[in-house]
């Protein structure tokens, strides 16, 4: 039977989010339905049909996303993509993947999509590029600061949830708009994001929130009792500050909680909290791929978000899943703003749509993906002009999976 495509009725929910469960290979829950409804847009969401079998889909959630230098843009933040096991490799995926991004560039929606992918080897192919990466850290209790750091002094202060929650929006909300990657969030994602049922904490403690009048930490603990004494862990679930005096303050506060053997965070890739330490080998570190993100629309992308020097240099670009974008493009810096046309001239650079999505955040170096054979130079010196343009001053993190 031809497999069918349509977009989703609030209706349609129970069953999708079964599909999309299960091929995660997690049982579906109803307080979880409630806790994704407020999330839900149907009319985003793309589901395939066998008959009247639903077997697949993926969604996009409206969202912003902190560009270098511009704050926050619009970004497609795709979500909930699966498909059941026993209809894999049948162009479902790819099928979802089209309506998307095809739909976005027909309605001139988003010029960028973004997501967090399972599976690192399943996106490039739709055009994603690794854009941000996250950092693992591990820090023992009790690591000294170094003797310059300056902490606030101000008293920090572990509150109820229902306390925390509008001290914690309010911050959020201010830093934001500076920090490259950063996502809005509606209720509804704030909901999701600190969601804390049984099947949430994974054998770990609840949420402790802890309030700084200028930032705050949460986090849980992972028991681990010793005869030679309490080894627990304190796991970081996010932790944010509106100054560095307040983000160090913070900080000081976890690596000080008594009856800790180490604090554990999933974070920036340029965490301070490195540089804050005095010994900084202290610090454990590891980095993995955090955000991915696809370029819809090559001129109204790259015109969106602010650059770091002036360049003038013709980009060719390939595209297989979106050709719209395929061909060359004059893309001109003059005061960190962009202009982008359509030419026919020379290149300067050639480079798939995936290079231009793994640099749009600014971490990732255009010049390190040349070493990498992404990228080609034509003309002398636009690799190292049009790479350092595209730099961002701090890495591009996102501090939620969504
Ligand atoms: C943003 C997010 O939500 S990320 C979550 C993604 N979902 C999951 O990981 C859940 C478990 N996996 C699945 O549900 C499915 O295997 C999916 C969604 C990853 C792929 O769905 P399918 O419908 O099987 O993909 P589809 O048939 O369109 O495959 C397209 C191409 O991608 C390749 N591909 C698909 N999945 C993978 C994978 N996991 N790893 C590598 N390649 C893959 C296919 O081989 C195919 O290649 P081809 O065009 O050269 O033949």
């Amino acid at each position: 039977m031809a497999l069918t495509l349509r977009t989703l009725t609030a209706d349609d929910l129970a069953e999708f989010q079964r599909v999309v469960n299960a091929s995660f290979l997690s049982d579906s829950v109803e307080d979880q339905l409630e806790r994704w409804r407020g999330l839900f847009e149907p009319e985003r969401h793309h589901a395939v049909f066998d008959g009247d079998e639903l077997i697949g889909g993926g969604g996009i959630q409206t969202r912003e996303i902190t560009l270098p230098g511009a704050g926050p843009q619009p970004v497609a933040a795709v979500t909930s993509v699966g498909v059941k096991p026993g209809h894999r490799r049948r162009g479902v995926l790819t099928r979802v993947m089209r309506a998307q991004l095809h739909g976005l560039h027909e309605e001139g929606r988003e010029a960028i999509a973004a997501l967090w992918a399972s599976e690192a080897a399943i996106y490039p192919r739709f055009g994603y590029g690794l854009a941000a990466e996250f950092a693992r850290l591990e820090v023992p209790r009790g690591a000294e600061f170094h003797p310059g750091v300056s902490v606030d002094g101000e008293r920090l202060r572990e509150v109820s949830r229902d306390e925390a929650m509008p001290a914690m929006k309010a911050v959020y909300d201010d830093v934001r708009p500076g920090r490259t990657g950063w996502l809005s969030r509606l209720d509804a994602a704030w909901e999701h994001q600190f969601a804390d049922t049984e099947r949430d904490r994974d054998g770990l403690s609840a949420y402790h929130y802890v309030l700084h009048p200028q930032g705050y930490a949460v986090y849980r603990i992972k028991h681990d009792w010793r005869e030679r004494g309490p080894r627990n862990e304190l796991h970081v679930r996010e932790i944010a500050a509106r100054t560095d005096e307040a983000y160090a303050a913070l900080y000081r506060y976890l690596l000080d909680v008594d009856l800790v053997g180490e604090v554990k965070s999933y974070t920036a890739s340029d965490d301070p909290v490195v540089h804050l330490l005095d010994d900084v080998r202290l610090a454990l570190r590891g980095r993995s791929d955090a955000l991915w993100v696809r370029v819809v629309d090559v001129d109204r992308a790259l015109t969106q978000r602010r650059y770091n020097s002036d360049v003038d240099a013709v980009l060719e670009v390939s595209d297989g899943f979106c050709p719209w974008n395929a061909g060359r493009w004059r893309f001109t810096v003059k005061d960190g703003t962009a202009t982008v046309h359509r030419v026919d001239d020379a290149p300067d650079l050639v480079l798939d749509v995936q290079a231009l999505g793994a640099a749009y955040l600014g971490g990732t170096r255009l010049a390190m993906l040349a070493r990498a054979q992404r990228v080609s130079e034509v003309t002398e010196g636009a690799l190292n002009a049009v790479s350092h343009a595209l730099l961002g001053d701090r890495e591009p993190h996102c501090p939620e999976v969504f």
